[in-house]
């Protein structure tokens, strides 16, 4: 052994280390370059040694069965359930206990830090070691894959500085996906002996069509790995969307289509202009090509512009009859239709901003990030009940209050005027001065207000909050320009939009009740078929200016089932988890 050596194990040198710098002195008499030096240098530094020292020791842990964890996936564990122990809150307090246990974001840690340490997560993943080739030699691949009904889930592209035919994305969940043979990037050179050089990427879907059986792709493989991880975004759509009808979808079969409202989880946002989704509810399926938040921003703001200029052309009557921009989507019919459902005379406008609510429009409804909001035992969210004047909101929080007088409760609102004969204060209103109600305004205590005939209406924050702290759920039922300063993470509010039902139905049914004009300040006759009509424009309106807010629509035809949907919605809102905002789920 040199001196070196000896050297090296008395600085207790790993044994294995010891052996490579002895190995490295004896090569070091055949050749005598810079490598070997720095090698040497290096092998024989404490650093390097005290790391394989720390590695020896975890590897040893690692081996020692005692501690195996039971299992690596405590996490997923934990939310079945969460949403098992949600479904049996109401029933005992134990339940309760677990499922409040089970919410804290410290338990969530640790068990998360468990499973990634059980999933040997914090392991280096090293890239692969290039296998030996002749540099100019390119890698071939050769995927053969039976062709069935189901589409093949990628679309191809042809790369612009080359001209080359290539793989441009691959859907989630798709055939290509579960084969794993076929990347991102990968360039395709035949496919069923047919060489696609110089050939469109339309030419190449027409020779996947005429193939029948197996269809066989030679792919000089991409440079980088194209493994694609699923993201766990998930969002609500705010519009419908439907790829049969857009023009600029790359590839319509991939196309996933849905409806506002729809939970969409979006499993890659890799593209900037589309993203693969699934239905949430479709936890299985392959993903589908839906257009990314930016496109479809840029796309209603281009239909805006295009609004615009039509709207100022016609204007000037120019092109009324000779425009061949295609008809208005029902978007742009409400956003023009404002002065048709304008609020009649008679009644009573608390909030009296109607000139403006088109800004309530200018936020670009395209996604909303979502995630599911578990109910907390004993403090109810709010549930705020919007519609039309003269709907039934305010029939309905009745109806729900009656029931169950000690569990739901509204708050009592604020106003600047005059106590009438027969009114009790802090019963119908909490009377203030005007001074004092314009204060606490400005110091942002009341959770929505407006004005009536130079009189100031609202409800306090305060008085929403005790109603939650007393273990109550909270019913409002504010005017809709309201939803806005509701819809906040403190309050996380569960908003219902009650909607009249078709004219004949709304007539027959309100006839039939006998049901009273709010329009009418005596409160004394029947809605008229005028304000039926002014009643389903305002719906729509509030629909098209508000509708991403819902959470739930309840059509109030015939009462008896309109209030079991409400109850029905009330008891899951207090039982389940429900998608909400992802900001109000940390
Ligand atoms: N489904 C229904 N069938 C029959 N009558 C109904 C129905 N829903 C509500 N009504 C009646 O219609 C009238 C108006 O209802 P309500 O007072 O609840 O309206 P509102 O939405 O609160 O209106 P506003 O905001 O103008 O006060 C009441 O007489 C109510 O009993």
């Amino acid at each position: 052994m040199t001196a070196e050596v000896m050297a090296a194990s008395d600085a207790n040198y790993d044994p294995a280390l010891s052996k490579l710098i002895t190995t490295l002195k004896e090569a070091e008499t055949l050749s005598n370059d810079q490598e070997i030096d720095f090698l040497k240098a290096l092998l024989e530094s404490k650093e390097l040694n005290a790391l394989v020292n720390v590695h020896t020791k975890v590897a040893k842990v690692g081996r020692d069965d005692r501690l195996a964890p039971m299992l690596s996936n405590s996490a997923v564990i934990l939310y079945e359930a969460l949403e098992q122990l949600s479904q049996r809150c109401h029933l005992n307090e134990d339940c309760r206990e677990v499922f409040h246990l089970l919410q804290k974001p410290h338990l969530q840690s640790l068990l998360h830090a468990h499973d990634a340490i059980a999933q040997k997560d914090f392991y280096p993943h090293l890239p692969e070691l290039p296998v030996e080739m002749d540099e100019d030699e390119e890698t071939i691949k050769i995927v053969q894959l039976v062709k069935s009904n189901e589409p093949l889930g990628a679309t191809i592209k042809t790369e612009e500085e080359t001209g080359k035919i290539i793989i441009a994305r691959i859907m989630h969940g798709g055939a290509a996906d579960r084969s794993g043979l076929i990347h991102v990037g990968d360039e395709v050179i035949e496919v069923n002996g047919i060489n696609v050089e110089g050939k469109t990427p339309g030419d190449v879907l027409s020779i996947l069509q005429n193939s029948e059986g197996t269809i066989t792709f030679k792919l000089v493989p991409s440079d980088g790995k194209g493994a694609q991880r699923e993201s766990k975004v998930r969002v609500r759509a705010h519009f419908d969307y439907s790829p049969d009808v857009d023009p600029y979808i790359p590839c319509k079969e991939a196309g996933l289509a849905f409806q506002r409202g729809d939970i969409l989880h979006i499993v890659s946002q890799d593209d900037a202009y589309w993203w693969q989704a699934r239905r949430e509810s479709e936890r299985t399926a392959r993903a589908g090509l839906i257009p990314s938040r930016a496109l479809q921003e840029r796309r209603l703001l281009h239909e805006r512009t295009q609004r615009e200029v039509n709207d100022s052309e016609s204007k000037k009557g120019s092109c009324a009859s000779i425009c061949t921009t295609p008809p208005a989507s029902p978007l742009m019919r409400s956003s023009s239709s404002s002065s048709s459902c304008r609020q009649p005379k008679t009644k009573k406008i608390m909030y009296d901003l109607t000139e403006n609510d088109d800004f309530d429009r200018e936020m670009i409804a395209t996604y909303e990030e979502v995630a599911k909001l578990y109910p907390r035992p004993g403090v109810f969210r709010p549930v705020v009940l919007i519609g039309a004047p003269g709907v039934g909101r305010n029939e309905l929080r009745r109806r729900l209050i009656a029931r169950d007088s000690e569990k739901y409760r509204s708050p009592v609102p604020y106003t600047t005027r005059p106590m009438r004969t027969g009114e009790v204060a802090g019963r119908e209103y909490i009377f203030v001065t005007r001074e004092k109600m314009e204060a606490d305004i400005e110091a942002g205590k009341f959770v929505e207000h407006g004005e009536y005939k130079g009189h100031l209406y609202g409800t306090s924050g305060e008085s929403v909050k005790s109603i939650i702290n007393a273990g109550c759920v909270c019913l409002l039922s504010p005017h809709y320009q309201a939803i806005k300063a509701l819809r906040t993470v403190q309050l996380k509010p569960f908003i219902v939009h009650i909607k009249p039902p078709e004219f004949e139905i709304l007539k027959k049914t309100r006839t039939e009740a006998r049901a009273k004009s709010t329009f009418d300040e005596t409160n004394t006759r029947g809605f008229t078929d005028d304000e039926f009509n002014d009643m389903i424009k305002s719906a729509e309106r509030i629909d098209f200016l508000y509708g991403h807010f819902f959470d739930e629509e309840i059509l109030n035809g015939d009462l008896v089932t309109a209030f079991e949907k409400l109850v029905n919605t009330v008891q899951r809102i207090e039982n389940e988890p429900l998608w909400a905002p992802a900001s109000w789920v940390q």
